[in-house]
């Protein structure tokens, strides 16, 4: 498995911690974030992630930003991109489960790094339900 990860200055350390465990599991990763906590633009980091995504160079993206709706609304643009924001292993569940979200947005400044790591591993453990949720995933692109 090979994800990218990106981070603002919000989550330089977030990002290192999901990265050694990411690592730890054998999963090739791709780090696109920041390492320092120079202001940087979370656009800039997002879009990497989700063109690989997008174009399924990866198979899954990891973003962090102070409250993720910046990287999460960055991501979403892309046509193959569900990215989805999450506060808990519960909002996870679901965004695997029902979302089949192919990025996994954490808020850094609301999110402590034990969880976010939870959130991790639910998100790799977790599949997509497939089913009445496909149907509505498929009615999701706007055509605009
Ligand atoms: O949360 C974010 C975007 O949704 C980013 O982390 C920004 O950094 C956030 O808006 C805060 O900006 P600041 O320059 O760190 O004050």
């Amino acid at each position: 498995m090979k994800i990218a990860i990106g981070n603002d200055h919000a989550g330089p350390d977030y990002k290192l911690a999901i990265v050694k465990l990411l690592e730890q599991k054998g999963i090739e990763v791709v780090n696109y974030g920041t390492d320092t906590l120079d202001s940087v633009d979370y656009p800039d980091h997002a879009h990497k992630v989700a063109s690989d995504v997008d174009t399924k160079a990866v198979d899954f993206g990891i973003l962090i930003c102070g409250s993720a709706n910046g990287v999460a609304m960055t991501a979403n643009k892309y046509k193959n991109v569900r990215a989805g924001l999450c506060w808990s292993k519960e909002i996870v569940l679901l965004v695997r489960q029902h979302n089949n979200a192919n990025i996994l947005c954490i808020p850094a400044r609301f999110t402590a790094i034990p969880q976010a790591l939870e959130m991790v591993e639910t998100f790799l453990n977790t599949e997509f339900e497939g089913g009445r949720h496909q149907t509505r995933i498929d009615k999701i692109p706007c055509g605009c």
